[in-house]
């Protein structure tokens, strides 16, 4: 039963995530006619670097988070960061935008330097989670998760991390069987996600190494947080 004080949590939280999104004049820049691979690249630069700003407003709303050892609370931004963007462009894909950002992203990204043996997995990804229909609290928590994984790199105190951590799966848990009473199975679901994104998070270092192999050049913020 979810009691009050995890309702109250999951509130601030999923209205953190929903307030903080991509600014739509950024996103609309999607919408652009060019499709050479040099402005597909610049375009999800710019996408990936507003993205981040967001990703860092939201995880200060996470109760707890601004508790934890500072360098910690940087440790968990850099390690989540790709997994986190995974999700927040999932939800794109699955969410069937009336802006049609649906279609321009996925071409976009198609072509924009990614070989294609990392484009199958994500894109088969992004299906797994259209095919969970997750609603947003599911989709808020699912992130809040990802962040406050302990044992990212360079993490001291895992503990407070995993205390919080679990804090937010027993929510998330009561969540799923309150949203998804027909399938007992649905948090597992949700959890298995979270391997495969470690596996694309594995990828898309490959995908950085090559796109600088080709001298494409990211942004100060993408640098900073992807060690690049
Ligand atoms: C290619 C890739 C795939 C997955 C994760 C990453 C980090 C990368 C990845 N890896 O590198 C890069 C850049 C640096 C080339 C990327 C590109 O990342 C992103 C990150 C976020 C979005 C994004 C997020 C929310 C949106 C909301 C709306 C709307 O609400 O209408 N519309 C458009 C949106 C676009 C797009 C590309």
């Amino acid at each position: 039963e979810i009691t009050k004080e995890q309702q109250a949590l999951m509130k601030i939280i999923t209205d953190a995530y929903n307030r903080h999104q991509i600014p739509q004049d950024v996103a609309k820049k999607l919408l652009q006619d060019q499709y050479s691979a040099e402005e597909n690249f610049l375009l999800l630069t710019e996408m990936a670097t507003s993205q981040v700003q967001v990703l860092v407003e939201f995880t200060k709303n996470i109760p707890g988070f601004l508790s934890l050892d500072r360098e910690d609370q940087i440790a968990l931004l850099k390690g989540s960061a790709v997994e986190a963007m995974f999700l927040r462009s999932a939800q794109v894909f699955s969410r069937k935008m009336p802006s049609g950002h649906t279609e321009v992203l996925e071409e976009r990204i198609r072509k924009s330097g990614i070989s294609e043996e990392f484009i199958t997995p994500m894109f088969n990804f992004y299906k797994s989670i259209g095919e969970l229909h997750m609603v947003q609290e599911e989709q808020a928590l699912l992130t809040t998760v990802t962040i406050l994984t302990p044992d990212r790199p360079y993490v001291k105190d895992q503990q407070a991390v995993e205390r919080l951590q679990e804090t937010m799966l027993d929510v998330l848990r009561k969540l799923c069987v309150l949203q998804h009473p027909q399938e007992p199975q649905y948090f597992a679901r949700l959890l298995g996600r979270l391997t495969e994104l470690r596996t694309l998070s594995h990828y898309h270092t490959e995908m950085l190494a090559s796109w600088r192999m080709n001298d494409h050049k990211f942004t100060p913020l993408l640098c900073e947080i992807w060690d690049v």
